[in-house]
């Protein structure tokens, strides 16, 4: 017999402090005792929105208004197959409570790990950590063209993820490069990954690295520690699955359209990406002729956002 195969609509949902709502598991219960986002399996003809309105009435008295897609994760357990549907909320009515005896608390997003999930929940938690916009930096010759460029990113434009991608400048310049742009990101509380291998984190204490797919594919395990982020670039089903296995905390899937920089490029369209998104294992960012604009679009197939270097660098070459 196939394995059993249970869909759950969960939520994410943010009060107006930014803190997100978890409850704890009754100790009977399947996987008891852990923390969970509120929700429950969908009912025979229910929707994931439906399943996910009526279990947060029932679960937690509370009525939800407005939400977005945030991540699918399919899960493997020793007796399921699980299909975990989150939604992002920030509009709800009534103040949560157990109404089944469970437990719940507001927490800081990044005091997310410190609570035991589930093992389906690691990118459940990723995904609410991370931002909809990473940003990348384009390859700039003028340092006051870059850090004008990236404080402006970061402060008017509320850009709280960024890769530092310098692959042309030599070593010392670089160097001097990434301490501004850690300072700048360290100032408004942005995280900053350096694009390249895993020993630019002894010359720079960033937040993490960005493999490009030829690094990607050579690694037999994850290169970094745990407390560091793993993003990568991918760009076809192979690509994915190894990001999954060296434990890639999020990546990129690119091209998804044909760029200035890349004319006449065989891109993936949305159909393709969303396939692959389904089954990738982390979250998401689409990359490759988006821009802030496809960033709904991006989510409700299934992506964390979008990834790029010309909305935010060139801002005056994007298309609208
Ligand atoms: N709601 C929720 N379920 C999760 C999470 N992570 C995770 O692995 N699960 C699993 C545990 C369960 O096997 C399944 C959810 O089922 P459930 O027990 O919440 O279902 P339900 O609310 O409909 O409850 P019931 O009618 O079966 O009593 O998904 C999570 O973050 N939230
Ligand atoms: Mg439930």
């Amino acid at each position: 017999m196939p394995k059993r195969r249970v869909h759950v609509a969960a939520a994410a949902i943010f009060n107006e402090r930014g803190q997100v709502l978890i409850a704890r598991r009754p100790s009977i219960a399947d996987q008891g005792g852990l923390w969970e986002f509120p929700g429950g399996k969908l009912a025979p003809f229910e929707t994931g929105l439906e399943a996910l309105r009526r279990e947060l009435a029932e679960e937690l008295g509370v009525t939800i208004g407005r939400a977005q897609p945030l991540i699918r994760v399919h899960h493997e357990y020793p007796d399921k197959h699980i299909l975990l549907d989150v939604w992002e909320t920030h509009d709800y009515e009534g103040e949560p409570w157990g109404r089944e005896g469970q437990a719940v608390r507001w927490v800081e997003v990044g005091d997310l790990e410190r609570y035991p999930f589930p093992e389906a929940n690691h990118p459940i938690i990723r995904s609410v950590m991370l931002p909809r916009y990473y940003l990348i930096t384009g390859e700039e010759e003028e340092d006051a063209h870059f850090e004008r460029k990236l404080a402006r990113a970061l402060g008017e434009d509320g850009i709280r993820l960024v890769q530092l991608r310098a692959k042309t400048l030599e070593a010392d310049r670089w160097q001097e490069r990434a301490e501004r742009a850690l300072a700048l990101c360290r100032q408004h509380g942005a995280r900053l990954i350096l694009n390249g291998g895993p020993e630019l984190l002894e010359r720079i204490d960033a937040d993490g690295i960005h493999l490009p797919s030829t690094a990607l594919l050579g690694l037999e395990r994850r290169p970094i520690a745990a407390d560091k982020w793993l993003s990568a670039s991918a760009h076809d089903q192979a690509q994915v699955e190894q990001a999954a296995r060296v434990s890639c905390d999020f990546i990129t899937l690119s091209p998804l359209r044909e760029t200035p920089s890349h004319p006449g490029a065989i891109t993936m369209g949305w159909h393709d990406f969303q396939q692959l998104v389904e089954y990738a294992a982390m979250p998401v960012y689409a990359l490759g002729g988006v821009t802030r604009h496809d960033s709904d679009r991006a989510r409700a197939v299934g992506a964390q956002g979008i990834a790029s270097i010309r909305d935010y660098w060139y801002p005056d070459t994007v298309r609208s």
